[in-house]
């Protein structure tokens, strides 16, 4: 389970009072296996998302994930957390899918043509064998973030966070990777505008100005979402 405990988030800011407050003091448990985070913009979704996996860290209070610290365990946190961005090409980095779901998997397995089938046998689960030797820049938008959905599954983690993972998709490939999220065995959290998305969760947690203004389920803090922005 993942828990914040008090987390501040606050950066320098160049007018009084000298900083800005990103999140406010957040503590919640994250242990439904589909949670959704919803919010205006600037919210601090984001913020909130990127504590999860030690990309950044409190402030103030702290972060749990499965009983290790992100501030003093980061590499247990990664392994734990996988983090997908809202636009694929900031993660993929390397050439082809293939490329970059090797990558991944090089910890795991140090003979490269184990390494390769296996692979390829992870961009076929996901129906992107045909793409996994094309470059990414000629895949379509649902085919780039389901391979960097792939290279971040194939790391193995529990937990998966995902922020806006269906934002820049039309309603085709936004319809087939709600789908391939619904069908994963892993604790999925995401941030989304996607109100049909976070309707899909267990729990629907609505941020506003860096604190959880409503949490529940889906009908109840979609409906307290939609009157604060009313
Ligand atoms: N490193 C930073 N330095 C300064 N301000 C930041 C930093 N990171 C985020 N912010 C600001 O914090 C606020 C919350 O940002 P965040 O990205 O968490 O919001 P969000 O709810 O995910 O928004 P969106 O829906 O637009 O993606 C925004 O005003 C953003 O500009």
């Amino acid at each position: 389970m993942i828990a914040l405990h008090g987390v501040t988030v606050a950066v320098p800011a160049l007018t009084p009072p000298g900083t800005k407050t990103l999140l406010d003091g957040v503590s919640i448990d994250l242990a439904e296996h589909r949670i959704a985070l919803i919010g205006a913009n600037g919210s601090g979704k984001s913020t909130l998302l990127r504590l999860l996996n030690g990309l950044i860290v409190p402030t103030q209070g702290r972060v749990d994930v499965e009983g290790h610290d992100t501030r003093r365990d980061a590499a247990a946190v990664r392994r734990l957390v996988g983090f997908t961005f809202t636009d694929p090409l900031s993660q993929l980095v390397l050439p082809t899918p293939l490329d970059d779901v090797e990558l991944s998997l090089r910890s795991r397995v140090r003979d490269r043509e184990a390494r390769q089938a296996q692979a390829r046998a992870w961009l076929a689960r996901y129906g992107l064998a045909d793409v996994a030797e094309r470059s990414i820049y000629d895949l379509s938008g649902g085919e780039r973030q389901l391979a960097a959905l792939v290279s971040v599954l194939a790391v193995q983690p529990s937990v998966l966070v995902c922020d806006e993972p269906t934002t820049l998709l039309d309603l085709r490939n936004r319809n087939l990777v709600a789908q391939v999220l619904a069908d994963l065995p892993h604790q999925v959290i995401i941030a989304t505008h996607d109100l049909e998305l976070a309707a899909q969760s267990e729990r629907v947690i609505v941020i506003d100005a860096g604190r959880v203004v409503a949490d529940g389920d889906p009908e109840t803090a979609i409906a307290a979402y939609r009157a604060l922005l009313a």
